[in-house]
């Protein structure tokens, strides 16, 4: 028998999960688990839920929630030398990463994919002492505040970061920033800069059009000084993924980046902020073993 801890935000997006959990510990049983479930009571408790499952030993981690639960529940196992497999059950508001690795959201095929899916390990990143699975930005913005409302993200989703994005446009400034990636240095005006893993990021899927998930490589995106105007223009081109013909987008792939200011700029980590910089970023090529889809895993391995 394997051994599995589901680690559960009760809070989080379509807040049903509690009344699936009898159903989905069966059909754990079912194929051969001893499970058992966290409920999560507050901020950052994911993470401690998932460093205590890596020191007992569990064989398998279920992370329920949105993309802040599975960031939080990837920053208490990463510095585990024996990490436990990671599956995902998809009930935020927000899911970039899980439909970025094709998972369901309907619970019962996300556990399909958990107890028969294939298993794939997967890059992951650290901005200075913080893990990411999605991606990592910045951008000197001079508004006072950075969340999207939490009750508007509540009851329009996804839709609610579109506005924000939208409404954050204005308050978006250059700055001069400074870049190394890998052997490279960029310095100048930059709108805003982004260091991505997967190509499912804030809802744009095409925004990193050739993401690899095992390649020990960033998607480095960032925007030279333009208007607000034309940086509103590349987000229209970016959401056909038509950004990267634009002069004054840059990319490259690179495994490890610093980024420097004498600005105060604000970083954003998988969708929450950050702190602000100086940082560096450093992939951590496959270091944790997901369960995906069979069909994620075969476009994966044969691209
Ligand atoms: N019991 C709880 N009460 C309040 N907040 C919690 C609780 N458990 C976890 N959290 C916090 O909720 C955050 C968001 O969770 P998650 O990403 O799973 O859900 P979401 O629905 O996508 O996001 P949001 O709640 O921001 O809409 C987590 O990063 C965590 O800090």
């Amino acid at each position: 028998m394997k051994t599995a801890r589901i680690i559960y935000n009760p809070t989080s997006g379509r807040e049903t999960f509690k009344t699936g959990l009898a159903d989905v510990l069966i059909q754990l049983e079912k194929n051969g688990y001893i499970a058992s479930a966290h409920a999560t009571t507050k901020g950052g408790d994911a993470t401690k839920a998932a460093q205590t499952a890596c020191e007992i030993g569990f064989d398998l981690i279920i992370a329920v929630g949105g993309d802040g639960t599975v960031n939080e529940v990837l920053n208490g196992m990463a510095d585990f030398e024996e990490r436990p497999v990671l599956g995902i059950i998809p009930m935020g508001t927000v899911n970039d990463f899980a439909s970025a690795l094709y998972i369901d959201n309907e619970i019962e095929s996300a556990v399909d994919t958990i107890v028969n899916g294939r298993t794939m390990f997967i890059d992951i990143g650290k901005m200075n002492s913080k893990y990411f699975m999605n991606i990592a930005g910045g951008g000197k913005i001079t508004a006072v505040s950075y969340e999207a409302p939490s009750k508007l993200k509540a009851v329009i989703g996804t839709l609610a970061y579109y506005v924000k994005g939208i409404e954050l446009l204005p308050q978006i400034t250059s700055t001069n920033i400074r870049i190394e990636y890998d052997k490279n240095v960029f310095e100048g005006e930059v709108m805003l800069f982004l260091i991505g893993l997967t190509n499912s990021i804030g809802g744009f899927d095409k925004l990193v059009p050739d993401a690899k998930f095992n390649d020990g490589e960033f998607s480095l995106l960032f925007v030279e000084k333009v208007s607000i105007l034309e940086l509103g223009r590349i987000m229209t081109m970016a959401s056909r993924g038509e950004h990267l013909n634009h002069d004054k987008v840059h990319y490259a792939k690179a495994s490890d980046i610093r980024v420097s200011s004498y600005d105060d700029v604000q970083l954003n980590l998988d969708g929450e902020f950050g702190g602000v910089l100086p940082a560096r970023f450093v992939n951590y090529q496959q270091h944790v073993a997901f369960r995906v889809p069979e069909k994620f895993y075969e476009e994966q391995m044969h691209n």
